[in-house]
């Protein structure tokens, strides 16, 4: 049986997946891999078996991602799966910052007692808001939760004008064409009567809204901040609040410098907090996970390329391995010296990182141990696995 370690509450729906797939859960033997939401793994030991680990969520700043792909420890993330979450926490967010509606709740609640009727009728002129309909919501990232919140904002008749220089081909498609594209951040920040945030937590990003972003903002814009602590610099914020440069903050990071502020509203983290989505991040990181402990597929990992085939040939040798030149001669040729012959080679780089995959039928045992020692003193591989297939 392989041992998974996990961290944090994970859908039983994953849990039970893994089960039924013999694995076992946080026993004493050695992990092989690591199935995780939010737990800091920064300043941890990973354990010199582990092969994978998988973050179930969208973001993986709380991985030492550079430290393990020196490793070749294959991280993974789940996108998309609690997206629909956020979107719908981020449109609550939203009429939080339009209507005032938890004073509202506390100020009915007070009501109780009295002649009810009577004083919420003669009071509740304090608390009327605004619509959202006919305001502009500025998004920043327009990924798998960003585009979801800019596409319903225009079902709610907002005007949307989004930014995200990073979006390809096959992400630009998921945002409606009636979503403006701003050609930089800073025609976003003017124009917006809302701005939400939906960018990943990158050295890059660190307070990627800052005082001087903050600045550019309409007095009476409210910001949101669904994404992570750290993307917005609070201390700006509460400044920028206090000084009745900026309306409202809502954010899902908790930070000290902003309690205790009527312009602040805080939840805890709570963003992909779903059943569905706990469950939808939990399955697809476990059959991510499956699917590249038996076969050396990579789908949606954060640090290699994704190598996705059918496996048809009953042994396939997965090669980690540095993006330099000369690998896949190099590779060749030492299955060519020993004799093995190759069905099919697939190689992918990204970043400073290379995978290669070869499929084999014919492989001796005596192949198989010379595969496992010595194709790792190839300069610049990093780690080689071998797999069989059982339904071979
Ligand atoms: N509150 C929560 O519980 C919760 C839940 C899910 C995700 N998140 C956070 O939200 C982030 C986004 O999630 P996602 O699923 O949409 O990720 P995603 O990877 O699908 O999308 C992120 C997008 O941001 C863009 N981007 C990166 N830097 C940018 C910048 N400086 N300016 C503009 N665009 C930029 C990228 O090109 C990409 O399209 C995650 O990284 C995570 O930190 C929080
Ligand atoms: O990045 C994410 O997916 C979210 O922040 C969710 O984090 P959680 O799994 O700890 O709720």
């Amino acid at each position: 049986m392989t041992n998974i370690k996990t961290y944090n509450a994970i859908s039983s729906k994953g849990i039970d997946y893994l089960k039924a797939h013999h694995y076992e859960i946080n026993s004493d033997e050695a992990p092989k891999a690591i199935l995780l939401r939010s737990q800091n793994l920064h300043n941890e030991p990973i354990d010199e078996d582990v092969r994978a680990i998988v973050r179930a969520g969208a973001g993986f700043n709380n991985i030492p991602v550079e430290e393990l792909s020196k490793r070749g420890i294959v991280v993974f993330n789940t996108p998309g799966g609690n997206a629909n979450a956020v979107k719908e926490l981020t449109i609550a967010s939203l009429v939080l910052a339009a209507r005032p509606v938890i004073g509202a709740i506390d100020f009915a609640n007070d009501t109780r007692g009295g002649d009810v009727s009577l004083r919420t009728e003669s009071n509740k002129g304090g608390y009327r808001g605004t619509e959202l309909a006919g305001k502009t919501l500025g998004v920043i990232g327009l990924g798998n939760v960003g585009s979801k919140v800019a596409n319903t904002a225009l079902a709610l008749d907002m005007d949307v004008i989004g930014y995200d220089p990073g979006l390809n081909a096959n992400t630009a498609w998921r945002v409606d064409r009636h979503v403006l594209h701003a050609r930089n951040v800073e025609e976003v920040l003017t124009q917006a009567d809302y701005v939400t945030v939906h960018i990943p937590l990158e050295e890059k990003n660190k307070y990627f809204i800052d005082a001087d972003k903050l600045a550019l903002m309409k007095p009476t814009a409210a910001l949101l901040n669904l994404s992570r602590g750290g993307i917005v610099d609070d201390s700006a914020a509460k400044d920028a609040l206090d000084n009745d440069k900026l309306r409202v903050y809502i954010t899902d990071f908790a930070d000290d410098v902003l309690f205790d502020n009527p312009k602040v509203i805080i939840t805890p983290h709570i963003g992909g907090s779903t059943i569905e989505a706990e469950d939808t991040s939990a399955l697809m990181a476990v059959r991510q996970l499956d699917e590249y402990l038996t076969t050396g597929n990579i789908v949606n990992s954060v640090n290699y390329p994704d190598i996705n085939e059918p496996f048809t040939t009953k042994y396939r040798v997965g090669i980690i391995h540095e993006n330099v030149p000369n690998m896949i001669g190099q590779i060749s040729k030492f299955f060519g010296d020993h004799s093995i012959n190759i069905e099919q080679l697939s190689n992918r780089a990204v970043g400073p990182y290379a995978y290669t995959m070869v499929a084999i039928n014919d492989f001796t045992k005596d192949q198989q141990e010379l595969v496992k020692t010595a194709l790792d003193e190839i300069p610049h591989v990093i780690l080689t696995r071998r797999y069989v297939n059982a339904n071979i």
